[in-house]
């Protein structure tokens, strides 16, 4: 059955990415029918934006819980459990026209959404061989941002042409024909039964042939018992149960690698993240002045770079395993530089410093994912859903906070509604995210020694 063996894992986490495409498409759903909904639920503009802020709320707030339940029981049911989740949301916002129920539809597509990066994350150390961890973990984020494209025009378009209710029903029928082929399909590890067979008690032949990939691959994740403070790597697996919440995350964060995996992504993704899902537009036109049609092309430019940067970073990170923590630092730097060239160039900046920060800025995205290969060298394989949703929380917090405070200190000019916007308050406004980047290079220029230290100590090499 060799034939096979190479075949499945990317099978498995076709199907996985699939389902991540289209909880990004559910995350953004919203982003290009503002005024479609705003119509429909008879809302105003602010009513409006607590839609995404609640379902990034929800999305992070969950993130650690979904972790520990991944490493319960399992990506896979969390990943069926998450999208089945959305499909509930989106039926929901298909059918009402109260705006109370409506948010309670933006909850549910929120706590969907959650369950799937970490537990797709997870599922690839079962796959795949450590080296090729770095490319697919990028090429996941690739098709996330693809999902993001689909959103965007073709969504809006879809609705425009199906009408409000039969546009969602659409999206929430998407969701559960990935679902259903989740549940034929993903298996949390070589040998483990899929979800359908696992309900009927019965292990297909593809299963049991699967059996023998679990054998062959260099998985990431290391099998040892629960860190302590002088951590060994144990050879043999050792199985820890009934360890408390708080245990855990003690123990994790005791971790110099698993500090350094959260600060790296605290620090690279959030720029564009509050860009793309608020402040982007209303700053390209009403701080900028480009006309509505083109602040959206603008902002398309940063979801091509983003999967161009997710080609590339992947081998770049996996060929260069000691420096990809540099290559994360460099693109914030190259982040943070453009920034300050927008915010320091008198009177409006020119075209080319704009394009050059939408080129620059949505790399943060896929250097993100770089935490996730720094935390898988560094965490026991029965702490890896745990630690994968605290890293993930740590750019999402960061983008909610640099969210609220940019609102924070357009009100504070005077400057917080669409009539009242100008480049000068959002200079202030966007200066917020400095002490964030500031923070956050200290921090991983920090726990990357004390990482390098720990290693040298414990006599490990990073793999
Ligand atoms: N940094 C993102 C993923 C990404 C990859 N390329 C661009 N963005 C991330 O952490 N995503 C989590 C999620 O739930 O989408």
């Amino acid at each position: 059955m060799r034939t096979a063996r190479p075949l499945l894992p990317w099978i498995v986490w076709g199907t996985a990415a699939a389902l991540y495409a289209v909880a990004i498409i559910n995350r953004s759903s919203l982003s290009a029918l503002g005024p479609a909904a705003q119509e429909h639920f008879g809302i105003d503009a602010t009513t409006l934006a607590t839609f995404p802020m609640i379902q990034l709320i929800v999305y992070a707030a969950l993130q650690i819980p979904v972790g520990v339940l991944i490493d319960r029981v399992g990506a896979t049911s969390m990943l069926l459990g998450g999208s089945i989740l959305m499909v509930l949301g989106q039926v929901v916002m298909a059918t009402v026209h109260n705006v109370e129920l409506a948010i309670l539809a933006r909850v549910l597509v929120g706590a969907g959404d959650a369950c799937t990066f970490i537990s797709v994350m997870r599922l690839l150390p079962e796959w795949f061989a450590l080296k090729q961890l770095p490319v697919v973990s990028q090429l996941t984020g690739l098709i996330g941002q693809a999902g993001q494209l689909v959103s965007v025009a073709p969504l809006a378009l879809f609705v425009s042409l199906a009408g409000w209710t039969s546009g969602f029903l659409g999206l929430a029928a998407v969701g559960l024909l990935v679902t259903i082929l989740g549940a034929l399909v993903i298996r949390d590890r070589p040998g483990v039964g899929t979800f359908a067979e696992r309900i009927l008690g019965k292990t297909g032949k593809i299963t049991r042939n699967a059996r023998s990939l679990g054998g062959i691959h260099n998985t990431g994740t290391v099998e040892m018992a629960p860190p302590s403070t002088e951590m060994i790597p144990v050879m043999r697996p050792t199985r820890v149960r009934g360890l408390g919440f708080w245990d855990q995350a003690r123990r994790l964060l005791r971790i110099p690698g698993v500090r350094l995996a959260y600060w790296v992504h605290f620090t690279s993704p959030f720029a564009s993240n509050v860009f793309l899902l608020l402040w982007g537009t209303p700053f390209l036109v009403g701080g900028i002045g480009l006309s509505p049609a083109a602040a959206g092309g603008m902002l398309s430019l940063t979801v091509i770079s983003s999967m161009f940067a997710g080609l590339v970073l992947g081998p770049i990170s996996s060929r260069f395993l000691e420096r990809r923590v540099w290559v994360n630092l460099g693109i914030v730097i190259g982040i943070v530089t453009a920034w300050v060239a927008v915010l320091v160039w008198p009177g409006t900046p020119p075209t080319w410093l704009l394009i050059v920060l939408l080129v620059v800025m949505p790399l943060g995205g896929p250097a993100s994912m770089i935490s996730f290969e720094v935390l898988r060298s560094h965490t026991p394989r029965s702490f890896t859903g745990f630690a994968t949703g605290l890293v993930n929380t740590a750019g999402f917090t960061a983008s909610l906070l640099v969210i609220l405070l940019i609102g924070l200190v357009l009100d504070w000019q005077g400057a917080g509604s669409p009539e009242d916007y100008s480049l000068s308050a959002f200079r202030v406004a966007f200066a917020v995210q400095i002490p964030f980047w500031v923070l956050g290079i200290v921090m991983i220029i920090i726990e990357q020694r004390r990482t390098g230290r720990w290693m040298r100590e414990n006599d490990r090499k990073l793999r």
